[in-house]
């Protein structure tokens, strides 16, 4: 696990006594933009890390103790902390429930930009630890702000702080949704997302924070996590396509979202953050489609009838719904000159695609009996 060494050797770089106290002019190494990431392991924590280090930053992630490893997703971008002239990504650990945790990692730091992602995101399982989702979504992001806040004044380094917002705030609003359509939570896990807008908005008016709120509307990508609808759908047509698997047990079908590619997404969160004044943004592609017409590409694209193998089970109903979802990202596109690169049928097809690869890869292994097959019906 990386340690703050590389800022503290970083800051070295600046005192450099002789030079300074000389009337020759120093040349002065640029220092690297800092970024500091809470929800670094998730899905949009993966894209944004690969594109702030495109972008020549250093990047910090928060990440929480497991008991199993939970960075796979940054598998590829890491590079051992003692190889210190080519590890720009490090990983620390802390806690949204631990806000002591968190003002010591803002306070060794002090990073340029902190990009609070990290959630119980998932909507379903909020209502089965509410209390939980609350804890972190809403009160972890307020700790998030408060440490930055209080850091940023006691050291007098400016800090731009992004909230990761959902249009699951929209709820029961009738689309399409901007950003002055009213908030109507449908579950433990929107009703904390809203207190997050509104802390955020709040420490922006309070205390002249440079915070923003980037109102996602639904993204996905092949690193989604595999209990959301279209993941579970792309793993399921993977499996079924290899015969690992004939059913798909799903729940509401004509519920309808915005849904997006994730990777084109973290590029309107870092946006935001370059601009000269804060303000609220919802990302979308201003296009809706329902699970089930998701369902039709996913399958239609590798030649299987969606009818044959999915079966409605009312398990995964949700005690309240969100019937449509569909953004209006007009705000964005102007502002920010931020559009989405990737459309709907394209995005089905890059999750299909990596999941046939995945199925293939787990059909050996299953076939030479190094694993079983998870017992799907
Ligand atoms: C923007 C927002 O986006 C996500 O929230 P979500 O829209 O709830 O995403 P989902 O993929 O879990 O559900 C989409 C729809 O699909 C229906 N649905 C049917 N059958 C199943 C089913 O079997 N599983 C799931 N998960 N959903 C199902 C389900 O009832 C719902 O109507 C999160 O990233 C959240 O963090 C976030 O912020």
């Amino acid at each position: 696990m990386a340690s703050s060494d590389s800022a503290g050797a970083a800051g070295s770089e600046f005192n450099n006594g002789p030079l300074a106290s000389s009337s020759i002019p120093a040349a002065v190494p640029e220092r690297r933009k800092v970024a500091l990431i809470a929800g670094i392991t998730g899905q949009d924590g993966s894209y944004l890390t690969e594109f702030l280090l495109g972008k020549g930053y250093e990047v910090h992630g928060l990440i929480r103790r497991s008991s199993n490893f939970n960075t796979a997703r940054l598998d590829h971008l890491y590079v051992d902390p003692h190889n210190s002239s080519k590890a720009r990504m490090k990983l620390h650990y802390a806690d949204l429930s631990d806000a002591s945790s968190l003002r010591r990692w803002v306070d060794v730091l002090l990073p340029d930009e902190v990009y609070n992602l990290a959630a119980q995101s998932h909507v379903a399982v909020s209502f089965e630890i509410p209390d939980y989702t609350a804890d972190v979504v809403a009160t972890g992001s307020l700790r998030l702000l408060e440490a930055v806040r209080s850091s940023s004044s006691s050291s007098g380094k400016p800090i731009r702080y992004y909230q990761a917002g959902s249009s699951e705030m929209f709820g029961s609003t009738p689309p399409p949704q901007s950003e002055s359509s009213a908030f109507h939570p449908r579950s433990p896990y929107a009703a904390a997302k809203v207190a997050a807008h509104w802390y955020t908005v709040n420490y922006r008016e309070a205390y002249g924070l440079f915070a923003c709120n980037g109102i996602l509307f639904n993204h996905e990508s092949p690193r989604r996590g595999e209990n959301f609808v279209t993941r579970k759908i792309t793993r399921a047509v993977g499996r079924i396509r290899v015969g690992l698997q004939t059913k798909l047990f799903l729940g509401n079908l004509s519920a309808a979202r915005d849904w997006g590619f994730a990777g084109d997404y973290v590029e309107a969160m870092w946006l935001m953050l370059q601009q000269d004044e804060p303000g609220d943004y919802v990302v979308a592609t201003d296009e809706s489609h329902t699970v089930q017409e998701f369902l039709e590409a996913a399958f239609g694209y590798v030649g299987l009838d969606w009818k044959d193998h999915v079966v409605i089970d009312k398990r995964y109903f949700r005690p309240a719904e969100v019937d449509s979802l569909k953004g209006d990202s007009s705000k964005a596109r102007k502002v920010l000159g931020w559009k989405p690169k990737v459309g709907f049928q394209e995005l089905v097809k890059m999750m299909v695609d990596q999941d046939i690869e995945l199925a293939k890869r787990e059909k050996v292994l299953v076939d030479a009996g190094y694993i079983d097959a998870q017992q799907q019906p």
